[in-house]
């Protein structure tokens, strides 16, 4: 099909518009041209020196009239500019996104480096050629991250929520990794009992905000992103609690643990971790913006 196209000035003319009305609404306006380089395929550079004013046409993805509903929607609606777009850049893949999960984090990105640091630092052999596991996979992720990071293992992802994982599972395909990685509908470990006490590595972002902090996030989580992805129970613990009980069974020994948590959480997931008498070498990692954001531990 034909793509709809635009002149370079018409949409020099859009997009002041489109910065104006998101200064004026207290949104970004560099999400206008994060926009633009997704539906008009432009890049930094000629956004940057305005180049693109100089071409006749610009193949839309949408009609420019769609954007300005879009845009509105962004506006009036705090709709996360990803979900308009319908892509997320994670590490350097480009995934597809919709309301049914979560914007994957630039903070979750460190995970999967800190998984092959964790591998490197383990005395245990083998443990980059097993089976891996993202449990609570949403958009596929920390899955994809580990597929490519660990291209002899076997890679396992759960997530509860169809709608989570038929996106995951596509993501998985465009990017060429649709033989590698095994997608399981179920609650964390639940449809892998036939790894049990075989799986070198768990690595999970589930849930952790306190259920009662979360209608007090900025309206863009609040409101669009989904409440299954959010919501960690009264204390934000009721799904790492889960991990930390649950993964010694499945763990090989000397199997990895390893999750993202809130800010704040870092003294009890090691609290829960010691006391659960199975892991050792816990230790806690920051992220980017030094807050205590990953735990890791090893199975004894
Ligand atoms: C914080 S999101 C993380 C998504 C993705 N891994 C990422 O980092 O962007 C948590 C995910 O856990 C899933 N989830 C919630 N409860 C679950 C359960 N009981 N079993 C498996 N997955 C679950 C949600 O559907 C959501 O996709």
């Amino acid at each position: 099909m034909e793509l709809p196209t635009v002149s370079g000035q018409e949409l020099a003319l859009w997009r002041d518009r489109a910065k104006q009305d998101a200064i004026a609404a207290g949104v970004s306006p560099d999400e206008v041209d994060w926009l633009l380089e997704e539906v008009a395929d432009l890049d930094k550079l000629s956004l940057r020196l305005e180049s693109f004013k100089e071409r006749s046409q610009i193949p839309l993805k949408q009609p420019l009239s769609v954007l300005t509903e879009l845009w509105q929607q962004r506006l009036q609606d705090r709709m996360p500019v990803q979900y308009l777009a319908g892509v997320a850049p994670w590490r350097h893949f480009s995934l597809k996104v919709a309301t049914g999960v979560l914007i994957p984090r630039p903070e979750t990105e460190l995970l999967v480096d800190l998984a092959v640091r964790a591998i490197q630092a383990s005395p245990t052999p083998d443990l980059a050629s097993g089976y891996w596991v993202d449990l609570g996979t949403g958009s596929g992720a920390i899955a994809l991250g580990l597929v490519e990071a660990l291209p002899n293992a076997t890679i396992y992802a759960t997530d509860t929520s169809a709608e989570a994982l038929a996106i995951a599972r596509q993501n998985a395909i465009a990017l060429g990794f649709g033989e590698r990685i095994k997608f399981c509908q179920g609650s964390w470990w639940s449809p892998l009992e036939a790894l049990k006490g075989r799986v070198s590595g768990m690595v999970s972002n589930p849930p952790y905000i306190p259920t009662s902090e979360i209608a007090r996030l900025q309206p863009e989580v609040a409101r669009h992103e989904p409440l299954l992805a959010l919501d960690g129970g009264s204390d934000g613990l009721d799904c790492i609690r889960h991990l930390v009980e649950t993964a010694p069974d499945y763990l090989c020994p000397g199997g990895i643990w390893l999750i993202e948590m809130m800010a704040g959480q870092a003294k009890q997931v090691v609290q829960l971790l010691q006391k659960r008498g199975c892991y050792d070498k816990i230790q806690i990692f920051c992220d980017l913006a030094n807050i205590e954001r990953f735990a890791l531990a090893y199975r004894c």
